[in-house]
């Protein structure tokens, strides 16, 4: 076993050091007994473990910062009055102080370090060193980053650490000037990640990636909030950007194509390159039938989060008791169409723009010009169902920059910028997909959605009839293959075609109002007349 000197982080009295545990030793420490509370891991019948992550079964975007300093103070992207973001800042007096407190929960323990890479690249991949003290914590970045070869270990040197002492807490937040006693804070110039009072694993993923958000576009490189895939030859790539829920694991995972991976890429001069060595997939409700991929590659080695399990192991993939954000993270090679052995295929041919649309009025899918890709990218829509069940309620607007504003680090257009770019040299083409609702008040089906993404993919589209949709000048193909044609103009799923006209007028102006944060400089004000006009 490689030797690790943990006293140079100051953590100190380390009474022993677990470093990269194999699977099975993962599997053993999980389910051993003694564990208590969210450290208890229960096989299932599937074979994979389940966990409760405890009082965060999500993101704590509030408790997010990152350390102010010379470095730092000029390039990111930091919250302001005028354009409100996760970027707190935070001083390097209160960054020491909550360092302290995390390597003050690291001392005398048994840990867990996980020596892994981010960046399927190996010029521009991070290697990151996760110190944890949960195993199943160990588990999850094992199976979500890059797992480094034997030779690989050999000389590891990360140029980034990672401290996470979920079980610590900021007792004295109020007088630090933070948010809660949860913290999750970035020090750019030391390359450094604290984690405190939060158990959930995706600080760890979505951390290291606002990290490549930071650091890849600073070197003319796109990184990007989205899912990749090519065809079977490694040549048609297509890139999926898509916020929360919208389908980009879903639609990635498509049996015909090979999957480069499902959240996190960049796009340097090569290609596209996914960052992580795995997926995390939503379980919730999944179906085998409509998903087998996804339910397949649900089995030893994938780790489950906050699934209903019963004392015998059987699975309720329906119950949401404890979060509507169930899932599974599993090594990408347990699909079995992957790009290999290095998760990475050409410059993208095709961009899709994923958006759920509660409202009931983006057309299924909309051919973009370039200057509606800049818009509808900078824009970020989606929609969120405010209630769970019965009686919808308001559905909820969501405008969240490149689809993915809780993890950009530089000003949204820099990503714009980056993207627009690497598009021209392809001659990449972008697409807008409604994966939500329309006047149905039923969602999309996943059957239509995959059609249209067929045709996107195959040229269909380009062959296909258009007309033009009022308000928003989406063009948008009147017939597909596989596709049923009365969905793809939104008006047609109304009783009445003046509801929908309604529903547009108030979506185009949520737009107009949007948009309004770029329009303090020409580039932006340029972009406008791409926009909804009413
Ligand atoms: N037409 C549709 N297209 C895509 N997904 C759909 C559609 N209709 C329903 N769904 C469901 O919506 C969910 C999409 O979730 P998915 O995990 O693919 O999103 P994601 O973009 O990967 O989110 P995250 O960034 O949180 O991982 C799945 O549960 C899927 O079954
Ligand atoms: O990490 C994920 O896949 C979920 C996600 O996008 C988020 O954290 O908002
Ligand atoms: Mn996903």
């Amino acid at each position: 076993m490689t030797a690790i000197d943990l006293n140079k982080y100051g953590i100190t009295g380390t009474t022993e050091i677990v470093y990269n545990p194999s699977y099975e030793m993962l599997f053993e420490e999980e389910t051993k007994e003694g564990l208590e509370g969210f450290e208890v891991g229960q096989n299932t019948e599937l074979d994979a473990v389940n966990v409760m992550t405890g009082i965060y079964t999500g993101r704590s975007p509030k408790d997010k910062y990152i350390v102010m300093d010379e470095n730092s103070k000029d390039t990111v992207w930091w919250t302001s009055d005028e354009y409100k973001n996760d970027n707190h800042p935070m001083s390097e007096e209160v960054w020491q102080t909550v360092k302290d407190i995390a390597v003050k929960e690291l001392c005398n323990k048994r840990l867990f370090v996980v020596d892994a890479f981010c960046g399927a690249n190996k010029d521009t991949r991070m290697a990151i060193r996760f110190i944890v003290e949960v195993a199943w914590q160990a588990h999850f970045v094992k199976n979500m980053f890059i797992r480094p070869t034997e030779e690989e270990l050999k000389d590891f040197t990360p140029d980034f650490v990672v401290y996470n002492a979920s079980k610590a807490k900021v007792e004295n937040y109020k007088e630090l000037g933070l948010n809660s006693e949860t913290c999750v804070a970035f020090n750019i110039t030391s390359r450094e990640q604290v984690i405190i009072n939060t158990w959930y694993g995706g600080e760890m993923k979505k951390g290291m990636f606002s990290m490549m958000n930071y650091y890849l576009p600073l070197k003319g490189i796109a990184s990007m909030h989205c899912s990749a895939n090519t065809d079977m030859n490694g040549e048609n790539t297509a890139i999926f950007f898509g916020l929360s829920g919208t389908g980009k694991t879903t639609l990635s995972t498509d049996p015909k194509r090979l999957l480069i991976g499902d959240d996190e890429h960049g796009w340097d001069d090569n290609g596209v390159f996914n960052f992580e060595g795995g997926c995390y997939a939503k379980v919730i409700n999944l179906d085998k039938d409509s998903e087998p991929d996804i339910y397949n590659a649900i089995k030893r080695n994938a780790l489950l989060e906050n699934v209903t399990v019963d004392a015998e192991g059987k699975i309720d993939f329906a119950d949401k008791s404890v979060t509507e954000n169930t899932r599974v993270s599993y090594p990408i090679d347990h699909i079995e169409k992957i790009v290999r052995p290095v998760s990475s295929a050409p410059a993208a041919k095709n961009v899709i723009f994923l958006s759920a649309d509660a409202f009931g009025v983006l057309p299924p899918v909309s051919i973009l010009t370039p200057e509606q890709t800049q818009y509808y990218f900078l824009s970020g829509f989606t929609a969120k169902l405010a209630g769970t069940e019965r009686g919808i309620t308001e559905p909820t607007p969501t405008f969240s920059a490149c689809f993915g504003q809780a993890f950009l680090e530089l000003h949204p257009t820099k990503y714009a910028e980056e993207l627009v770019k690497k598009m021209e040299k392809s001659g990449a083409k972008a697409y807008l997909v409604n994966t939500g609702w329309n006047g149905t008040g039923k969602r999309i089906s996943i059957k239509d959605t995959r059609g249209i993404i067929d045709a996107i993919l195959n040229g269909d589209i380009k062959n296909a009839p258009t007309k033009t949709i009022p308000y928003f000048n989406f063009e948008v193909p009147t017939e597909l293959p596989g596709v049923d044609p009365a969905i793809l103009d939104p008006r047609d799923t109304y009783a009445d075609a003046s509801e929908w006209d309604a529903k547009a007028k108030d979506l185009a102006g949520r737009f107009i109002k949007n948009f309004s944060k770029y329009e303090g400089n020409e580039a932006g004000k340029a972009l406008v007349a791409a926009g909804p006009q009413l």
